[in-house]
């Protein structure tokens, strides 16, 4: 095989498009992957304007590349990050009817021949695929961060969550000396619930629960976590304790609206909680550990004190 036969055969077998423009950016070149991929047989382009091939081009950055790599003498590379599918190509016919374009990266380099002003080769490359795994592997990613910050079981935040915004607001709360209230609430007598009623009702009431008392916190950096097994924590920044505790109050109200029929042997016709509540203020400076103990507190306090009801224990 002759050498130009065989550069032929290479190029055809490319799996890439490759174009060369002369210098008066005229198409000479254009591989077998070209017209494949735009519908244009090589016949129908050779000789014409770069431009009026592909006229969508004028003023875009490929033309500047274009401009620069012949007149400059300037390479450029064009990824598809920046410069999404710039060439109409297409992988079929039903992408192209869906509009569907590959997804490119371009390469547009100088070519200086011995006796020839310089051409410009133009390579573009399929990186669909590669496209296609990194928008994947960013889905999962935040997938797995949303995953590994909430409640499988109810959706709202997990421990995890709850520790990680306690360190911030008890940070910030130190900064801004602003107050800073938290709620324990526990279910009444969520062991006879599950006894009665079974495990997987019990999961739902969990949820039902988690979902209504969610539903009552409106600014943006409130946050409510499952503590544990049917215990919630709430974090409520920049309220003392007159607004935590008008809260908290609508909160267990809330429950007992949802009249969830409890179980006979409970002491309570529906479901309910008790809430217990402390609030740091730049006065007592409680540290992390005391404010949750204190509201723990409460919660022991309010369970012994009948439940189905908040108690608030100051910190000195
Ligand atoms: N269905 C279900 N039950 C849970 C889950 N986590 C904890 N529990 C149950 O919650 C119940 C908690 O019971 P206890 O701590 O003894 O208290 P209680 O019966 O709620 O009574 P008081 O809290 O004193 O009002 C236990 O029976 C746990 O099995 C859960 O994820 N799903």
């Amino acid at each position: 095989m002759t050498r130009p036969a065989l550069l032929e055969c290479a190029l055809g077998a490319m799996n890439l498009g490759v174009i060369v423009l002369d210098h008066a950016r005229k198409v000479v070149l254009w591989n077998r992957w070209m017209a494949q991929h735009s519908g244009q047989h090589a016949s129908e382009v050779l000789g014409r304007d770069f431009l009026d091939v592909f006229d969508g081009m004028r003023g875009r950055r490929i033309d500047g590349a274009v401009h620069h790599a012949l007149y400059d003498n300037f390479p450029a590379i064009l990824s598809q990050t920046l410069h999404k599918a710039p060439f109409p190509l297409y992988v079929d016919a039903e992408a192209r009817q869906r509009g569907e374009r590959l997804q490119q990266a371009v390469a547009v380099t100088p070519l200086d021949m011995p006796g020839e002003r310089r051409h410009c080769l133009i390579q573009v490359s399929d990186v669909s695929y590669a496209v296609h795994r990194e928008r994947l592997l960013r889905e999962q990613a935040l997938d797995l961060r949303l995953q590994s910050y909430s409640d499988g079981l109810t959706g709202i935040a997990n421990r995890r969550h709850f520790d990680a915004a306690m360190d911030n607001e008890i940070r910030r709360t130190k900064r801004s000396g602003s107050p800073l209230s938290l709620l324990m609430i526990d279910i009444d007598f969520f062991k006879p619930y599950n006894d009665y009623f079974g495990h997987q009702q019990g999961d739902e009431t969990l949820a039902r629960v988690a979902h209504a008392l969610a539903g009552m916190l409106h600014r943006p950096l409130d946050l409510i976590a499952r503590y544990g097994g049917e215990e919630f924590a709430v974090i409520l920044p920049d309220i003392g304790e007159d607004q935590a505790r008008q809260l908290a109050e609508a909160m267990r109200a809330r429950v007992e609206q949802l009249a969830i029929p409890h179980a006979p042997s409970s002491d309570f016709a529906q479901v309910t909680v008790s809430i217990g509540m402390a609030t740091r203020t730049a006065r007592n400076s409680a540290e992390t550990a005391v404010l949750i103990g204190t509201a723990d507190r409460a919660l022991y306090a309010a369970k012994r004190a009948g439940r189905n009801r908040l108690v608030i224990e100051r910190i000195e």
